[in-house]
């Protein structure tokens, strides 16, 4: 092996400096070739299809467009992301002669038949004679990139991968396939991924594209039909893989996945917002990404229920009592009809009343059924007339009766499932319901209570709005021609709608579109004034805006699959019925607690597709140390846990603290100290509710500090943790231990733990 001296690995740098300005030269010139082109761009993008990293002569056209403004939206991103790793990451040495790897090594690309230099990046780049410059790390032909190793080289001499800064090159890290370099070939640094472990953790998750190991390709490339499951222990790259293969996905078949959508679905907020910048900085802006509590398009959940009453609100029970619900008289509508048609007296009770809509209602959706609504109506009354000849004229005039239809706007009037939910703050309703038992019941109106008062909803309150929304229909204007004064009437009661319902007496619905929540969560009708937008009425701001029609993906992408309760699996199933799936999860950082109907649930969501898994067995994340912690309380509580072997060893061991009560929140402050000393990145403090409002002030120490309750944490980390009390996040946690398991594993390099005596 060649010396590695400083002025070695200089010009190594240097070499590779020259290619990699190739490159940008290159996409500079494609860039200005794009303008032209620029709307239609993305469409045309078709990409290898013969299974050899090259496209097909007709699509080069499409291949460069399409990489161009790939190519200058991962610029504009690159310029936000400082820890953006350049467009071109690596490069392969690669001997295809049967001789063994002799001759290899010539930087500028060889000359040999057998010799190849291949470089790989985020997009495929060809020079003007189509020869590639770079290909792209999803192409078959950057597959040994990835999958080399020195059992099974397939042809690889030297792996490469470059460090850059912007457009320049500052580290290159070697991984050699062989026993022995060539003569002339130059071997330098540890390899990549040790370097890229031990590296302060940012505010976002950053791709892996450079270091994606073997197995962790396998699960990337893996056929995108029916359901792919990832499963392993915390930090092993579940996430971070899944993110890649939907990349991966959208590149091997794009018109296809690009056209049905691809969603990705997580834990919370703060995870979407965590992940957001990975599929960007690959590249690809067309994924939806959504927590949980924002899959129904039009509701945001701001809050969890507790867990009690989230088990309530998860179990397939819940059912039962929606659909019963679903099947009420609206509250405070009319519960009598008395009208004169064709000279007739018509008196429709409350039990003829019920009848008829239960009858409606075994054919029809609710929100769509209006005309079946008067139809029947007008049956039942003729019951009472049934003068032979004059059924035709009678139903007629009934139905057209002025006040037979101001009946049927009170009486009939379109539900929004989420109004529907909120009649549950009615704890004697929801013991009529007939469905949960009497502490049971008290919980759930509580909870809607609590959404009155403070206008939000909870995440497992947004799969019952959309169980509700599949048994009602969507709620759909009626033409504003037969508007009369009722809406006036409505509008009185203004509380009853979200902003769109009460605009609707003067427009058609707005275009979906200008109904997404804005950065506030508040949905924005068309030409809403400002005192529409923003309302300080609790009732009116869980109504804003409307629950459109369920929308369908090509592919749903699950990460933390072991935390969804069998409602929200029917809420993912609903939006996937068609799709292939991902899934990625681990049962021993479960927080919910009955994993068996959840299976049941998921199964049911994913239908008879086929299935394929693939498990992760290294801890990227935890220094060796910390997860050693973690294992060891996992292991008592969950002794079948699925364990991963951490590969990075920092030295340092956790500290354990134990202080009297009294002392914990001046020892967490010096603790939280002495990590930021540690460490140059994010510290959170995890700690369970009965101690937030002691801890919170930590937060204000520096800019770096969050204070954090566990079940948040779910997905992220953070360069050191300090976890408070873990004996009370055993107790409050739905999940017990695993909770505890999850907030132990979040810290890559240090972990402080305190308990209070
Ligand atoms: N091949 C790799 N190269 C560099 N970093 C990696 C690699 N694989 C995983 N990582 C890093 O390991 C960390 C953990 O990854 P990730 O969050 O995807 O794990 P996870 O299995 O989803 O964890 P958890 O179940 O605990 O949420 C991340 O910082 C990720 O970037």
């Amino acid at each position: 092996m060649s010396a590695t001296t400083n002025d070695v690995v200089a010009g190594e740098i240097e070499a590779e400096q020259r290619h990699v300005d190739r490159v940008y030269a290159e996409l500079a010139k494609a860039a200005a070739r794009t303008e032209l082109v620029h709307a239609e761009g993305m469409a045309r993008g078709q990409t290898d299809r013969r299974g050899t990293g090259d496209p097909r002569e007709e699509e080069l056209a499409g291949l460069f467009e399409r990489d161009a403004l790939v190519f200058s939206a991962t610029k504009r991103r690159a310029s936000l992301e400082t820890q953006h790793e350049g467009l071109v990451f690596g490069r392969l040495d690669l001997d295809h002669g049967d001789g063994g790897p002799e001759g290899v090594g010539d930087p500028d690309g060889g000359d040999g038949g057998d010799r190849e230099v291949r470089y790989v990046g985020r997009l495929g780049v060809r020079d003007d004679d189509y020869e590639p410059l770079v290909v792209d790390w999803r192409a078959p032909a950057a597959a040994p990139f990835y999958r080399a190793t020195p059992v099974d080289p397939q042809g690889v001499v030297r792996r490469r991968v470059l460090r850059c800064q912007g457009e320049t090159v500052v580290g290159i890290e070697d991984d050699l396939m062989v026993a022995e370099a060539p003569e002339d070939m130059v071997v330098v640094g540890d390899g990549a991924l040790m370097a890229a472990l031990s590296r302060s953790r940012g505010a976002r998750m950053r791709d892996i594209v450079a270091t994606i190991q073997q197995h962790q390709d396998e699960a990337i490339r893996a056929p995108a039909r029916g359901v792919t499951e990832i499963t392993g222990g915390p930090g092993t790259g579940k996430t971070v893989v899944a993110l890649h293969r939907a990349a991966y996905l959208l590149y091997s078949d794009r018109r296809r996945f690009e056209s049905g959508g691809v969603l990705v679905v997580g834990p919370s907020a703060a995870y979407t917002a965590y992940i957001e910048r990975v599929l960007p900085s690959l590249g690809e802006d067309s994924v939806v990404l959504r927590s949980v509590g924002d899959v129904v398009a039009g509701m945001t959940a701001q809050r969890l229920d507790p867990p009690a009453t989230a088990a309530v609100k998860g179990s397939l029970r819940i059912r039962q009592l929606l659909s019963r619900l679903s099947r009420l008289a609206i509250p405070g509508s009319p519960d009598l009809l008395r009208v004169f048609v064709m000279g007739h007296a018509i008196r429709l009770e409350k039990s003829d009343l019920d009848r008829v809509r239960a009858q409606v209602l075994r054919h029809h959706h609710r929100n769509s059924s209006f005309d079946a609504a008067a139809q029947a109506l007008a049956e039942a009354a003729w019951a009472q007339v049934q003068v032979p000849g004059e059924k035709q004229e009678f139903v007629d005039r009934f139905v057209d009766s002025g006040d037979v239809e101001a009946f049927l706007r009170e009486w009939w009037r379109p539900v929004d499932p989420r109004e529907m939910l909120l009649w549950l703050a009615d704890e004697a309703l929801v013991l009529r319901l007939g469905v949960l038992p009497g502490a049971e019941a008290a919980l759930l109106a509580e909870s809607y209570r609590l959404a009155l008062r403070e206008g939000t909803w909870s995440a497992s309150d947004v799969a019952l709005v959309d169980d509700l929304h599949a048994r009602v229909g969507t709620v759909v204007d009626l033409p504003s021609e037969e508007r009369g004064f009722y809406e006036i009437e409505e509008l009185e009661d203004a509380s009853q709608y979200g902003v769109a319902a009460l605009r609707s007496g003067r427009d058609q619905a707005p275009p979906r579109a200008s109904l997404e929540p804005d950065e506030d969560g508040f949905v924005r009708a068309v030409e809403a004034t400002a005192s529409e937008r923003i309302s300080h009425d609790p009732r009116t701001r869980l109504l804003a805006g409307r629950i459109g029609s369920v929308e369908e993906y090509a592919h749903v992408l699950v990460d933390e699959a072991q935390d969804l309760s069998p409602m929200q699996w029917r809420m993912l199933g609903r939006r996937g019925r068609w799709a292939s799936w991902t899934v990625v999860g681990d049962l021993a950082q479960a927080s919910w607690s009955d994993l068996e109907e959840a299976a049941q649930a998921r199964e049911e969501a994913f239908g008879s597709s086929v299935r394929r898994s693939f498990h992760m067995d290294t801890n990227y994340r935890n220094a060796r140390e910390i997860f050693a912690l973690a294992a060891r309380m996992i292991r008592e509580h969950v002794p079948d846990a699925d364990i991963p072997e951490a590969v990075r060893e920092t030295g340092h061991e956790p500290v354990e603290l134990s202080v009297p009560r009294a002392a914990l929140p001046e020892e967490a402050r010096e603790a939280v100290v002495a990590l930021l000393g540690q460490v140059d990145g994010s510290v959170a403090v995890i700690l369970p509710e009965a101690w937030r409002h002691a801890l919170e002030p930590l937060s204000r120490l520096d800019d770096r500090v969050l204070v954090i309750d566990p079940l948040s944490t779910k997905g992220l980390e953070y360069d050191a943790t300090l976890v408070v009390d873990p004996d009370a996040i055993v107790a409050e946690s739905p999940g017990g231990a695993r909770v505890l398991y999850v907030a132990l594993t979040r810290a890559a390099h240090r972990l402080t733990v305190l308990r209070p005596a």
